[in-house]
């Protein structure tokens, strides 16, 4: 593994970190001895090609799904070592959004945002209802839209209200898988625009999974490439323009990332902070 970081990896609180993680379904494995660390208080864009296990990943670490050999820390604490108490006090910090919302559709938005209330917490209605109100008003949905049912909503709405869900609990570290798909590109900015208010807000560490390159160049901190069943880059967009990836320059600098204007010196809500950058030596890259 290269090291070709200018800056001293290390200083900032890892918030989740995957060491050595190994998913397989029969022989075909996914990931491996995949490592992997985010920093408190960034957006971290997950990027590979179809199908490379970025959702595995995600589900792996969220233990919707058993990984064969690893660690995975979550504030600090290896989830297989806690005891029952632990692991539902981890659980309460991580907030998530499926790909397409996942709403439950025979309930409102408002019922969909109390779901994850109802299930940890023992709260009286009217305070659900306010807590969920203010979460409707945070992702800059209109009041009413507590009260609507998901197949009422547009598709912005919808991971808007997906995002109320997944703030419910008011989470340490979200996950937002492909956020910004089926989204037109204003809807998908204003997304984009939502997460880093509520990053620079809230203090939310972002752990995104997303083919969208807009986002990747406008509000990701820093990305990570999944390739060759573990992460074979970690570093900012710059970093990523200057890996001698072939995989990392055509997804980077390819026709569709020509069209987005150069932002990569422009500052972003919050400057990238010092992290590691790194490259998984001699290998060709196998992203896609
Ligand atoms: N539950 C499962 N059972 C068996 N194989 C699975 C399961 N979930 C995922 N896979 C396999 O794992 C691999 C990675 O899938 P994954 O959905 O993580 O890809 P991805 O990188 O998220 O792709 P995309 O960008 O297209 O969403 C695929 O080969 C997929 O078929």
């Amino acid at each position: 593994m290269i090291q070709s970081s200018e800056k001293e990896p290390g200083k900032r609180e890892v918030i989740l970190s995957a060491h050595d993680v190994t998913v397989a379904f029969g022989s075909n494995v996914v990931l491996d001895k995949l490592d992997l660390d985010v920093y408190r208080g960034e957006i971290l864009g997950f990027v590979g090609g179809s199908g490379t296990g970025k959702s595995v990943l995600m589900r792996s670490i969220l233990r919707l799904i058993p990984r064969q050999s690893g660690v995975i820390r979550i504030l600090g604490e290896d989830y297989d070592k806690v005891d029952e108490a632990k692991k539902i006090e981890l659980d309460m910090r991580l907030g998530v959004l499926f790909q397409h919302g996942a709403l439950f559709s025979a309930l409102t938005v408002r019922e969909n945002i109390q779901v994850p209330m109802r299930e940890y917490l023992d709260l009286p209605q009217s305070l659900m209802d306010e807590l969920a109100e203010l979460k409707v008003a945070m992702v800059g949905l209109a009041p009413d839209a507590a009260d609507k049912y998901p197949s009422e909503l547009s598709g912005g709405m919808i991971k808007r209200a997906a995002l109320a869900r997944a703030l419910a609990l008011d989470p340490d570290l979200v996950f937002l898988d492909e956020p910004t798909s089926g989204l037109d590109p204003i809807g998908a900015a204003e997304f984009d625009e939502l997460i880093a208010q509520l990053r620079d807000t809230l203090g939310l560490t972002v752990y995104m999974v997303t083919h969208d390159l807009d986002s990747l160049f406008s509000v990701c901190d820093r990305i990570a490439v999944l390739g060759q069943k573990r992460v074979i880059a970690e570093g900012t967009i710059e970093d990523m323009l200057s890996f001698d990836d072939p995989w990392i320059q055509s997804y980077f600098k390819g026709k569709r990332a020509r069209m987005i204007p150069d932002r990569t010196s422009q500052e972003r809500s919050s400057p990238p902070q010092e992290t590691g950058v790194t490259l998984e030596s001699g290998q060709e890259s196998e992203a896609n």
